[in-house]
């Protein structure tokens, strides 16, 4: 299954949320459009010939829009002219050769716009960026009469604009090892993040140890062994309780001497204790640094889509407790908070590496924002 198909599928729940309230926007139109939004079962008005009426391109079938990297905000392609549209069904020979009743369109007003930036909060973009999005969306529409595809159509492009300069893969370093530090509350999915990211650079050809530095959980070590053999990759561990420095250190001796390209080095994510935390995280940090001065060259901030807003706290205070260099989101599989991506990238524009779409080795994917964005609104590629 192509990762397009696999994370569309799989953000049904994101998409169906969204594409159910931009359908309703244009479908639950005001009393007065609805006169000229009969629904498709309505007979055709007698004027109307009886030969199947010319059929309307579906907005889906226009090209995708190209949105290039790094442009300020695009109006996203001209819709078809406003003239209110029949909604007329196809006549018998028009049926027969699988035409359809063109999509119901409704005036873009202030109505319409409050809907929809309804409509986005709803999906966990936050406020601020579904405010921006949705008036980035009605410039060059008030006024007009549009449809729900188009409106997707539009919210996608957006959605893509916004996370394209935050679509960057983890950057490989000419250096030996490159040292990964994986950080993120608990069962945000730090260990199955560590033991995807394993077993794809190990594929790739690289050699990869991984330390087991949540050292108070010892499931959380059993858990990482058993992701180190599925990826074939070595898994250095402590004794419950020990300093997790004294191993990050220990495993940076290890990974040095045996020439290895990445050091994966798995953290606690305990935030009840913040002082505590920051004290661990930086006592790596200092003691790794002692045998690479540079390290670590990544700080991966691992977040659970499914807590929505709350994501945005958590990198707020991770930024606080370490150098967080860029971001992996998980358990975008069955969330319908998938919109906290957007705000993420709107709010903080860290680099987003990787999105996790399910509990297989090979459900982490590079970030790809046109296929996040098109899987957000529930649309084809
Ligand atoms: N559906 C889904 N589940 C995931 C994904 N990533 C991780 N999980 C699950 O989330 C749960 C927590 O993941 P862990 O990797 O153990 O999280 P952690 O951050 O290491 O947690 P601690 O070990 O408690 O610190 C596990 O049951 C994982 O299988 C994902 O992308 N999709």
């Amino acid at each position: 299954m192509s990762f397009f198909k696999k994370l569309k599928d799989r953000m049904f729940r994101s998409s169906d949320k969204l594409g159910e309230g931009l359908e309703a926007l244009v479908n639950d139109a005001p009393a007065s459009d609805a006169a000229e939004n009969p629904p498709p079962t309505t007979t055709p008005p007698a004027a109307l010939p009886a030969v199947a009426p010319p059929v309307i391109p579906p907005v889906a079938a226009i090209p995708e829009p190209v949105v290039p990297p790094m442009v300020s905000p695009v109006a996203p392609p001209a819709a078809p002219p406003t003239a209110p549209q029949p909604a007329a069904k196809p006549g018998i020979l028009g049926r027969l050769l699988g035409q359809t009743a063109p999509e119901a369109r409704r005036e873009f007003d202030d109505a319409m716009l409050e809907s929809l930036e309804e409509v986005l909060i709803a999906a966990d973009m936050g406020v601020e960026t579904a405010l921006r999005v949705a008036a980035n969306i009605a410039e060059g529409r008030m006024g007009r009469r549009v449809t729900a595809t188009e409106i997707r159509e539009a919210l996608a492009a957006e959605v893509a604009r916004i996370m394209e300069p935050v679509a960057r893969p983890m950057p490989l370093y000419p250096k030996r090892p490159q040292v990964v530090l994986v950080v993120g509350v608990n069962g945000s999915g730090k260990t199955t993040t560590i033991g995807k990211l394993a077993s794809q650079f190990k594929a790739a050809g690289k050699s990869v140890v991984i330390a087991a530095g949540d050292t108070f959980r010892a499931a959380a070590v059993e858990q990482l062994q058993v992701w180190g053999s599925r990826a074939g990759v070595p898994v250095l561990t402590a004794p419950e309780g020990s300093d997790p420095a004294s191993l990050a250190f220990d495993a940076m001796g290890r990974a040095q001497d045996s020439g290895a390209d990445l050091l994966l080095i798995d953290t606690a994510g305990r935030l009840q204790n913040r002082a505590d935390l920051m004290e661990e995280l930086t006592k790596i940090v200092r003691v790794i640094r002692k045998k690479d001065p540079e390290a670590p060259h990544n700080t991966l901030l691992v977040l659970d889509a499914t807590t929505g807003q709350n994501a945005l706290a958590q990198v707020e205070i991770f930024r606080k407790l370490a150098d967080v260099s860029g971001l992996v989101m998980t358990k975008l599989d069955g969330t319908a908070k998938g919109g906290v991506l957007v705000a993420l990238a709107d709010r903080f524009g860290l680099p987003i590496h990787a999105i996790g779409v399910g509990e297989q080795i090979d459900d982490l994917s590079p970030f790809d924002p046109d296929d996040f964005a098109r899987a957000l609104v529930g649309l084809d590629r």
